[in-house]
């Protein structure tokens, strides 16, 4: 059986409506995106906590109950709910006890009632607790005012946080720390996910050296390929860091082959402008099927796309553009998706809160910028946001600075002071 061969760029981009790609929106570039990375196959299992930020290959369903039986939520004291008095005291006899791990093993008749502590299952016969604060105990008797307590109180019922046959999480879902304790309170030692996708990448540019060298005439260090394993290694992804590439067709043609034959996403910086001196963008036409998009966002506007080649192999191909606040930002807006749906994770979309600017903003309609900014609570309790200042796609300090991205959607003009806007945040809990 062969497999079926993947849509032709070509193919994909009838099918998305408004494609231009000479000045592409960014929701089209999205959907283009959405439309043409494959999903990687392959299951492994892992012990519960090595499965931490991995897609879950399968979904998790329920064999017990949890909890399994009807526990109580308070230390104090299990009774029958008709027991309890509506007018006066109700004056019960304290038969025994049950703590979390040994059950009270006898029986209450009515009028009787047991010690519990939280935790502890709920003798037969009794549904109701009363929290030891509000009765008063005297020898082995216990009084409750009318009023204090109602039936079923503070009972957790068997099967309340998962219920036998209950889906648990499902497949695709990205692991977090609940998820693991969720999947420990079903007693799963091992867990089904999906292979980590991998992602080569290495920045192109004579003018780059990298930490560690010395820095001669005209030449910058290379930063975008910390930024880049930074944000590739919080998703969770297996990293192949190629170094830097020299503008010479030989070592950018083996440093594509080399990637596309051991990743399965090759994402590299610079060189996707219109400048004389590169050669990477024919070398990135050779390799494979490439389109040379300019994007309606700001920054970030050239940027690769397509498909490397590699003998058999094929690779997904992100060409970023180099500056390096440009290289970020294109990462969140339009790879970060495109790498967890290639892991097989459901995409979550990030959450935008709303945040009133401390300042105007100018914004020209007809792109989507990303301006970076710190959200902080205002001293009425809404969230406030100013820019980090100057704004030039060359300055990674106002990335580092920033604790947030203002999200200027397409249509948008000039935003008044006052005015609330979207912004994303970079920290969560997470
Ligand atoms: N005539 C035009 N010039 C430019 C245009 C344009 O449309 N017309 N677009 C500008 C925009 S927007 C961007 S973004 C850049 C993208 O250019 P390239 O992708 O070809 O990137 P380079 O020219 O190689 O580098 C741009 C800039 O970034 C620095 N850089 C590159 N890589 C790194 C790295 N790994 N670490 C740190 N800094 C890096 C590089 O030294 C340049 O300063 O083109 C504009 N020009
Ligand atoms: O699109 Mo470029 O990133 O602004 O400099």
């Amino acid at each position: 059986m062969t497999e079926p061969s993947p849509p032709s760029l070509e193919a994909i981009s009838s099918c998305v409506a408004g494609y231009d790609p000479h000045d592409l929106p960014v929701a089209q570039a999205r959907e283009f995106i959405r439309q043409m990375v494959p999903h990687v196959a392959g299951v492994e299992m892992l012990a519960l906590r090595s499965a931490l930020g991995r897609v879950l290959a399968r979904d998790v369903v329920s064999a017990i109950d949890v909890p399994p039986q009807d526990n109580a939520a308070m230390d104090g004291y299990a009774l029958r709910g008709q027991d309890l008095a509506e007018q006066g005291e109700t004056v019960l006899r304290v038969v025994g006890s049950g703590l979390a791990g040994q059950a009270f093993a006898g029986r209450a008749a009515p009028g009787e009632c047991v010690r519990i502590m939280t935790g502890a299952v709920i003798p037969e016969g009794l549904d109701t607790v009363v929290p030891q604060e509000l009765v008063r105990r005297e020898g082995d008797r216990i009084a409750i005012a009318a009023g204090v307590a109602r039936v079923g109180d503070n009972r957790r019922r068997a099967g309340e946080d998962l219920a036998r046959s209950e889906t648990a999480l499902a497949a695709g879902r990205l692991l977090r720390p609940a998820d693991l304790g969720l999947l420990a309170s079903l007693g799963m030692p091992e867990v089904p996910v999906l292979r980590r996708l991998r992602v080569a990448f290495f920045s192109t540019g004579n003018e780059l050296r990298s930490v560690g060298e010395a820095l001669g005439p005209g030449c910058v260090y290379d930063s975008n390929r910390y930024t880049l394993w930074g944000m590739l290694h919080r998703l969770g992804v297996e990293v192949l860091d190629l170094g830097v590439v020299a503008d010479d067709p030989a070592a950018l043609e083996s440093a594509f082959l080399d990637a596309a034959a051991n990743a399965d996403v090759v994402i590299t910086s610079g060189g996707v402008s219109v400048g004389e001196a590169d050669h990477t963008k024919a070398v990135m036409s050779r390799l494979g099927e490439v389109l040379f998009w300019r994007i309606a966002i700001r920054p970030g506007r050239p940027m690769a796309i397509g498909r490397i080649r590699s003998g058999a192999r094929q690779a997904v191909l992100f060409g970023l553009p180099g500056n390096p606040v440009a290289v970020m930002v294109t990462f969140y807006a339009l790879v970060r998706d495109a790498l967890l749906a290639m892991s097989g994770a459901r995409p979550e979309a990030l959450p935008l809160a709303r945040a009133f600017c401390t300042a105007p903003i100018r914004k020209r309609p007809g792109r989507t910028e990303y301006q970076r900014g710190v959200v902080a609570q205002a001293d009425d309790g809404r969230l406030q946001v100013s820019t980090t200042g100057a704004q030039g796609s060359g300055i990674l300090r106002s990335m580092s600075q920033a604790n947030a991205l203002i999200v200027l959607g397409h249509d948008q003009g000039d935003v008044a002071a006052g005015e609330v806007v979207s912004v994303l945040l970079f920290e969560g809990l997470t």
